[in-house]
């Protein structure tokens, strides 16, 4: 699915959060949403997956104007991934990625078991299994963060987007995760704050300073080390490993290191 925004803006508290923002991505790409704290890049997604409706300007699924649709019509074929947050009530693992079939059911029906072979295949995917009795306040902060990706998954949707998902995960489970979003055959939109690995396993990576995209394209065209500066106020340094993948050396701050 090719999700797109065209100047998009969203103003909350008085605050221009998301400012005119046009940007696409195409049907099947990985693409990293990158900047630093507050930029906006959750108040983007959001946008994008219709659960804030912009001030001004327009989100497209696939050249359809969202606004025209209802929120279980985007479900349907768009699943989002939140920073994981606490939950009042205390539910089980399979439970929760059974969320995932929301969109599709009857709302008075349980799972088919068409859904049970779906969310089965989400664990197994996630490597979950082993967890699916588990309540939600015995897990782990990588445990919370996968049983969200599974729910995604058990959504089978045509675009992920995903916040930050890489953040409660070891490394071992970071690049696993990677790997997968990457190697996916859906529309993938995820913000990141480790930009080698954002450079490492994104198509293209879109930059968000102050509410503003202000840079686009491949890695290697974004990830300079003058934008770098001028838009996270470090001086970095960017080569590359053995396989050739990037490899970025950060030194003190800007206002620091003079
Ligand atoms: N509902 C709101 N009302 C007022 N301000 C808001 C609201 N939502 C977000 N903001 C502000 O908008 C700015 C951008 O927030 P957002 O969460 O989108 O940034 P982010 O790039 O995802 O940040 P981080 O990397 O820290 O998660 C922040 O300064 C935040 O405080």
């Amino acid at each position: 699915m090719r999700i797109s925004a065209r100047n998009l803006t969203w103003t909350a508290g008085g605050t221009t959060v998301v400012r005119n923002v046009t940007m696409a991505v195409e049907s099947g790409e990985t693409v990293g949403l990158i900047g630093p704290n507050g930029a906006g890049k959750s108040s983007l997604l959001r946008c994008l997956a219709g659960l804030r409706t912009p001030t001004a300007g327009t989100v497209h699924h696939d050249g359809e104007d969202i606004a025209a649709h209802d929120p279980r019509h985007v479900a349907r074929r768009l699943a989002f991934v939140e920073q994981t947050g606490e939950s009042d009530t205390d539910p089980r693992v399979a439970d929760v990625v059974a969320l995932g079939r929301t969109p599709f059911r009857d709302r008075w029906r349980g799972l088919s078991p068409a859904d049970h072979a779906v969310v089965d295949a989400a664990l197994d995917h996630l490597g979950l299994a082993g967890l699916r009795h588990r309540h939600w306040s015995t897990l782990s902060g990588g445990e919370r963060q996968r049983t969200h990706l599974a729910r995604a998954l058990a959504q089978r949707p045509t675009a992920i987007l995903l916040d930050e998902p890489t953040n409660h995960l070891d490394i071992r489970h970071q690049l696993e995760l990677l790997e997968l979003l990457s190697h996916t055959s859906q529309t993938v939109l995820v913000a990141l704050h480790d930009l080698a690995l954002a450079a490492r396993y994104c198509d293209r990576l879109l930059l968000l300073h102050r509410g503003e995209l202000v840079a686009h394209g491949t890695p290697t065209e974004v990830l300079t080390p003058a934008l770098l500066r001028q838009v996270y106020e470090v001086d970095v340094h960017i080569g590359q490993d053995d396989l050739g993948y990037p490899v970025l050396a950060y030194r003190a701050p800007v206002s620091q290191a003079r």
